[in-house]
């Protein structure tokens, strides 16, 4: 990775392809053409497989393979193995899959891109989706920990299996960064500049919030992607976030 104060808004901000054909992702990637990192998520990735990766590489974009994985861990280190012979840039899997499954999820990214010889991917964790609060965590998921105590130990198993880094909500960012270091990647979904819809999203902040707490990356979606301009709100972020 380039050195931080080198990093423009293309280098920071990840624009998930949330459509389901190929037509609609193609339409989003030639209205956006300042994008260069790209989320390829479940809806896409189901519908149309590999013809997406393959077209993101012929447009030299960089690729985040968000499929989330989250099985036993023969299931999750066959998956990550599998995921990482594209020569993908980041993966997810979930932290709640388990220590044993982390390790071998981050063994097999290693052994899946020796196969077809391809940098290896980074693996990002899931900590605590964005979508679930505190109430969700804990009347529906029983969890008897706080939302901020949880998120930062499934960030410390993810640390201590040897998986890159986490996703997380802006809102556990800076404590995320303070405990886990600087070299630990944390991407941030769940970012709404204040003249956006929440939609979905329970524990969200703007991007000059969460960038400056301290994210690696932000995801940003349907503020630019359903935006009536995607390319004038794009550029209202950057200059949101300095253009840094
Ligand atoms: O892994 C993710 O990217 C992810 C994790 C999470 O906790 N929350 C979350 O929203 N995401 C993804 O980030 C994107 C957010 O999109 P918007 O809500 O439209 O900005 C979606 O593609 C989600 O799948």
């Amino acid at each position: 990775m380039k050195a931080n104060q080198e990093l423009t808004c293309s280098d920071r901000l990840i624009v998930p392809l949330d459509v389901s054909t190929i037509a609609e992702a193609i339409a989003l990637i030639d209205t956006l053409p300042q994008v260069t990192f790209w989320k390829v998520g479940l809806e896409l990735f189901v519908s149309t497989g590999t013809e997406i990766i393959d077209l993101l590489k012929t447009r030299n974009k960089r690729i985040f393979l968000d499929l989330k994985f989250h099985d036993i861990p023969n299931t999750v280190a066959g998956a990550c193995r599998a995921a990482s012979r594209y020569g993908v840039d980041l993966i997810t899997v979930h932290a709640t899959a388990g220590r044993q499954a982390l390790e071998l999820a981050k063994e097999a990214a290693l052994a899946g891109a020796n196969d077809t010889g391809v940098t290896p991917p980074k693996l990002v964790a899931i900590t605590l989706l964005t979508s679930l609060n505190s109430r969700d965590l804990a009347f529906d998921l029983k969890i008897p920990l706080e939302l901020p105590e949880y998120t930062l130990e499934m960030a410390l198993l993810a640390q201590k299996a040897q998986i890159d880094g986490v996703v997380c909500s802006p809102q556990e960012v800076a404590q995320l960064r303070s405990t886990c270091g600087e070299d630990f990647i944390i991407v941030c979904p769940g970012v709404r500049p204040t003249w956006a819809q929440a939609g979905d999203q329970k524990r969200s902040l703007t991007p000059l919030q969460a960038y400056k707490a301290g994210a690696d990356f932000l995801v940003i979606g349907r503020p630019i992607t359903a935006a009536p301009d995607p390319v004038a709100a794009w550029e209202r972020i950057c200059e949101e976030i300095g253009n840094r």
